[in-house]
Parts: C-alpha cells; sequence; structure tokens
C-alpha cells in the first residue's frame, strides 16, 4: 500500500458507540428510503420540484460542519472499529443496504434486503452490488482478529440473474499460503446460489500491525501504511 490508511482514535465507550449509533442508524435508513421514495415515486413534477427544495435545504444543514474526505475508519483504545462510511456496511452509509456479517464455526453469514435502488436488469440486482457484497463478504471472511486483508483478485461468476429481495450472503476460507488467504462466497435467493466468488485476500507486508495503529490512534507515533508488519 502506498497511501496512508485513515486511522483516528475516538475515545468513548460502548454506552457511547450505541447512542450514537441510535441517533445515526434511523437517519441513514431515512436517506435510504428518500432513495427508494426517489426511484418509486409517481407524484407530479410539481411536487417533484418541492421535494427536490426541501431536500436541499437538509443538505445545506448537513454541510454546516463536515470531514474534509470520507469517513475513514474510527477506533476505540480498545480496538471497537466504526467503519461507518463503508459503501457495503456503514451505518453513515445510505449506499450501504446494509450488510451485516457475522461469523459462525468459520462460517461468515448475513442476510439483507436488496431493494430498488440495487437494480441492474429490470426487476433483478446489478452485477456490480453483487460483486461489492460478496467482497465485503470476503473481506470480512479473511480478516482475523479485526486486522483486515485487502482483496488482490476477485473473479465473480453470476450463474443465473439475481431477483430484487431478500439475498443471502455466505463465505468461507478455503485455505491459506503464506500472507494470503483463499476464500469462497456465494449470494443465494431463497432457490440457492445465484453468484459465487472466489477471492484470494493478501495481508499487505507494508501494513501497519495492531500495535502500531494502536500507538498511532493513541497519540504515541503517527500512522502509516508504508511501515512494514513485524
Ligand atoms: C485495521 C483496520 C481494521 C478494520 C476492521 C477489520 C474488519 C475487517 C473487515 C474489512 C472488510 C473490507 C472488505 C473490503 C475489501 C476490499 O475491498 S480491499 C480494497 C480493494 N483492494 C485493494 O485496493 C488492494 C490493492 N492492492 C494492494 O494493496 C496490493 O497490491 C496487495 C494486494 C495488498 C498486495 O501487495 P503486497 O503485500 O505488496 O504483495 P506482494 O508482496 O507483491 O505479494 C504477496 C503475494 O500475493 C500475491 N499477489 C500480489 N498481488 C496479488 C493480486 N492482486 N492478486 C492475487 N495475488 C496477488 C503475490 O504473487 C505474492 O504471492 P507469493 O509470491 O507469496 O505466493
Amino acid at each position: 500500500m502506498s497511501a496512508d490508511m485513515d486511522f483516528r482514535l475516538e475515545d468513548i465507550d460502548d454506552a457511547e458507540i450505541a447512542r450514537r449509533l441510535s441517533i445515526v442508524e434511523p437517519l441513514t435508513d431515512s436517506v435510504r428510503d428518500l432513495v427508494d421514495a426517489v426511484i418509486r415515486t409517481e407524484v407530479d413534477d410539481a411536487e417533484l420540484i418541492a421535494a427536490r427544495t426541501a431536500i436541499e435545504a437538509i443538505v445545506t444543514r448537513l454541510r454546516a460542519r463536515q470531514k474534509d474526505k470520507g469517513y475513514g475508519v474510527a477506533f476505540t483504545r480498545d480496538f471497537t472499529g466504526m467503519p461507518w462510511g463503508n459503501a457495503a456496511t456503514g451505518a453513515r452509509n445510505a449506499v450501504a443496504p446494509p450488510l451485516r456479517l457475522s461469523k459462525v464455526d468459520g462460517v461468515t453469514r448475513g442476510d439483507v434486503v436488496l431493494g430498488a435502488a440495487y437494480e441492474g436488469p429490470g426487476g433483478h440486482v446489478h452485477g456490480g452490488i453483487a460483486a461489492l457484497l460478496l467482497d465485503q463478504l470476503v473481506g470480512e471472511t479473511a480478516a482475523a482478529d479485526n486486522m483486515p486483508s485487502f482483496t488482490g483478485t476477485l473473479t465473480v461468476r453470476y450463474l443465473r440473474p439475481t431477483p430484487l429481495g431478500p439475498v443471502t450472503l455466505t463465505g468461507r476460507v478455503t485455505g491459506t499460503e503464506g500472507r494470503k488467504t483463499f476464500v469462497h462466497g456465494e449470494l443465494s435467493d431463497a432457490d440457492g446460489v445465484t453468484v459465487e466468488a472466489d477471492a484470494v485476500m493478501i495481508r499487505p507486508k507494508s501494513f501497519p500491525s495492531r500495535d502500531q495503529i494502536s500507538a498511532a490512534i493513541t497519540g504515541h507515533d503517527t500512522p502509516t501504511a508504508d511501515k512494514p508488519t513485524p
């Protein structure tokens, strides 16, 4: 990796994380609802123009204070990550469906409903969205001890069109070789697998260690992705 990773400390506890999520998740849900409503509404032009004016006023209010770039990944002192801008899972990102994954007995699994915002072929899931969700799946499947691997190669096979609606993702590690982890992932509807993926996930040789990230976010060092991992 050549670019610096955007790590920062949020010196808060689990109760404060829960409090913040209780504010931002409903906001993000409302924005998702807005996106869906804009796609599917059949109101007349005057209503569409009035809606735009109202939305622009909200955007102006939110832009009163903004971060310079993306949300980045914040950590607590005990290394709880808050990747709230993540495109697939982010609690603050209305683009994210959002996908919520958990690992049980070596299998990563998540259920998500893909609505009108994720359409490609009429009534069906966009291939890029399937790849996005599978990329996140293989990333979380390969991640160990909260330290990520990066996707080196993601090979996606579209077996049949995925209808919009509920889908399930499952992933498992199929092997490891040095810094490489091989992962197989599947996206399924009620009738079975629609898209499958195989990934080569790589723990970069230059990624900072967990100790280096901890030191960086607590102000004892400068975070950089260019430091060799011990
Ligand atoms: C701290 C924060 C915690 C956060 C919370 C944790 C929760 C965790 C959830 C995260 C979930 C994220 C899920 C999204 C996952 C993405 O989307 S990641 C973003 C997309 N991917 C990228 O941007 C990667 C860009 N590429 C790179 O950074 C670098 O090229 C790579 C892939 C890290 C490799 O760099 P490198 O370490 O310098 O690799 P290098 O030493 O040349 O090669 C090592 C080995 O890998 C092989 N290799 C190299 N490149 C490739 C490749 N592209 N394909 C296949 N094999 C390759 C080499 O042949 C070599 O193999 P061996 O000779 O050892 O057999």
